[in-house]
Formats: C-alpha cells, structure tokens, sequence
C-alpha cells in the first residue's frame, strides 16, 4: 500500500482545523441532516464528514460505519484534500494500485467506490471531507456531484457558524468581565470616597468630629432648632492650664491628655449628642433637645468626671461655656459666640466651673 499523501500546508491546515473546536465534540443534527442527504442523493449505503487530523481521520457525523474514526493512512480523504478544488472519485478501490491493500478495502466496510469533496475552509485549507461511500464498483452522475459540492459547502458554513457564534460568546463573557472588575472599581471608588467623606470631618488625635465636622453639625442642629422650634444647647470645654500642663510635661504628653479627654466626652454624653475637638485644647458638644437647665446638668457631670478622672501627671480640668438656641438668634455663630462668651466667664471666674451664657 502507497503511504498517505501530505499536503504542503498540513501544518496550518490541521491548526486551522483545531481552531474550529469541533474534533471530538458530540453528535448534531445539523450535521446528521448533511450525511442523511448526501447518502439519498448519492444513493450510498455510507456517507461521512470526515476531518483529517494529524494522525487520524475523525468523523463528526456518518451514515453507515460504526467506527467513529480510522487511521490517516488508512483515509480516502486524505488524498481527496490533496486537491482542495475537485472532486475525488474512486470507482473501484480493488482495482486501485493506492487502495487495493488497504484494510478497508481488503476488510470491512469492503469499500469500492468512494467519491469525496474536500470540505475548503475560507482561507484555503482543505479541512476533510463530505464522502459517500459504496460497497460495489460505481460511479457518480454529474448532478449527485453537484449536490454533493454543495453539501460540502454547507458543512463549511456550519463550521464557520459554530465558529462565530463560540467567538460571540466568548466576547459576551469578555465583556462580562469587563463589567464585574468597572463595578468592582466603581465600588472600590465608592468606599475610598465615603472613607474620605469621614477622614475630611474627623480629629487624627481624637477620632472626633473636626471643626469642619462640628461647623456642619452645629449649622444642621441650629437650623433644625430653627425649623421646629425644638430646644439645643452647645456647650465649650476648654482644658485649664494647658499651657503650663505642654510647658511641664512636654507636648506629646499634652496629646495623649487630649485625647483622653475626647474618649471621656464621648463617655459622659448621650448618642445623639455630636462631640468634637474645635482646635487646639477646645471640645465642643451640640445637645440637642437640651434646655438651658438639662444642658447645665450635662455640663456638671462632664466638669466633674475630668475633675475625677485619673489623669497621667498630674489633675486636669476644665471650664465650660453653656449657650441655649434662642429665637431672637440669626445664626449658629451667634450660639457658639454665646458659648465662647459664657467660657471665658467661667475662665475669669477661676477655672474648673461652667458658666451659661446670660
Ligand atoms: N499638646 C498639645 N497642645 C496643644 C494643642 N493645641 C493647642 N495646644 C496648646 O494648648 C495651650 C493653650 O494655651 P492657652 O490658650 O494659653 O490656655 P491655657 O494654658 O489652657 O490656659 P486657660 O485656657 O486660660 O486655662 C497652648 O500651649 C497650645 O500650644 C495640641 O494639639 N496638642
């Protein structure tokens, strides 16, 4: 038996092949149809879609054979595809020096006659072929040819349509990917922001509000006290002897005071009240639905718990200025300016007291 016939470009053709993702796939009716048809019109017992790959020929649909594929060697249609553009006829393969010896012509399916036309991707590479097969001597007619050069077509654009629509999906996915990492981004992008929103009306020492935090609190507060003619107070805490305690102690030491002190704040007051470190040594706390008289408690309590507290160094403590919302007021800064008069009285007054504003 001659050895099987290699075309020049079996290379590319067989990566051509395998970039159809079609070798070894299940069964389809598509497919099917083609073989079904090609054996009525070829009046052939056996019809087959057979793709020639490296070492074997494999059959994606087939009318007749059990076996699924044979070796290369052994394939008509690896000398069909030597011609890409005709069809390839064998009438009797006993009679044929190429396929007298081969085994499956000596042997089952007992193949004669064999006519098969090379299935021609668009670039030129001739993948397999369509093929019918007879047990007896024959031969085509022009039109069962025809038919079966147009079968073959087919099968191509079948191939091609797979192809297209596996080529879609995949960018669907792509694509899809694309819009799983945007909204991660984007929720990435929406956490920093909302961190930032915090870190932009945070104190570093205190973790409490900043003056910026406390000015849009206490014009929220005020205007709302405003709106519903509802009771807010505001007091500011100022440490006493500060100056002296950074002086003695250093000014790290001072620090840590500060930031003590904010944690005590946080303590001594109700949820709903907003404490914030105004600058330097100045804690101010908003007191909303506070009178005059609650806001006093409040403030006592706080005087008394820093008074009580078990400070590093040495005692620290504090004066506070009481205000109370008052309809004759225009703006928040008229509270907080009436707080800061209020502070300074309970400075003048000696220190370590609270004060309201008159
Ligand atoms: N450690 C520390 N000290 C600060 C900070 N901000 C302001 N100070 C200090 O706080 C001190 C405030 O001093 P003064 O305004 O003279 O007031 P005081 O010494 O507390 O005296 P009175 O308020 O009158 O009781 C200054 O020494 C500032 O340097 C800070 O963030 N950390």
């Amino acid at each position: 038996m001659n050895s099987v016939p290699i075309p020049e470009n079996d290379a590319d053709r067989i990566r051509k092949l395998q970039a159809y993702s079609i070798l070894d796939t299940l069964p389809e009716q598509d497919y099917d149809d083609i073989t079904r048809l090609a054996s009525l019109i070829c009046e052939s017992p056996i019809s087959l879609i057979s793709l020639v790959d490296e070492h074997r020929q494999w059959f994606k649909s087939r009318v007749g054979p059990d076996a699924q594929e044979t070796p290369r060697e052994h394939a008509f249609c690896a000398h069909s595809i030597m011609t890409p553009d005709d069809v390839f006829i064998v009438n009797d393969a006993s009679k044929d020096a190429r396929f007298e010896q081969n085994p499956l012509v000596t042997g089952e399916p007992d193949i004669r006659f064999y006519a098969g036309v090379p299935l021609v991707a668009p670039s030129g590479e001739a993948l397999g072929t369509l093929c019918v097969i007879d047990r007896q001597p024959r031969e085509l007619t022009l039109a069962q040819a025809d038919a079966l050069r147009l079968l073959s077509r087919l099968v191509v654009s079948q191939l091609e349509m797979r192809h297209d629509i596996e080529n879609i999906e995949q960018s669907l996915l792509d694509q899809g990917d694309h819009v799983a990492r945007l909204e991660d981004y984007k929720r990435k992008m929406d956490e920093s922001h909302a961190n930032l929103r915090v870190q932009s009306v945070t104190d570093v020492l205190t973790g409490l509000l900043n003056r910026r935090g406390l000015r849009t609190r206490l014009a929220e507060e005020f205007d709302r006290a405003k709106r519903e003619q509802s009771l807010f107070s505001l007091l500011v805490i100022d440490v006493d002897e500060f100056k002296s305690f950074n002086d003695t102690y250093g000014h790290q030491a001072g620090d840590k005071i500060l930031e003590m002190l904010g944690a005590l704040l946080k303590d001594v007051t109700r949820v709903y009240d907003s404490v914030g470190r105004f600058g330097g040594e100045e804690f101010v706390v908003l007191l909303p639905g506070s009178d005059t008289q609650g806001a006093r408690v409040i403030a006592e309590r706080t005087r008394r718990a820093v008074q009580r507290h078990a400070w590093p160094n040495r005692n620290v403590t504090v004066s506070i200025g009481i205000a109370t919302y008052a309809d004759n007021m225009e703006s928040a800064a008229d509270l907080f300016e009436a707080a800061d008069s209020a502070l300074y009285k309970a400075k003048e007054n000696g220190r370590n007291r609270c004060e309201s504003a008159a």
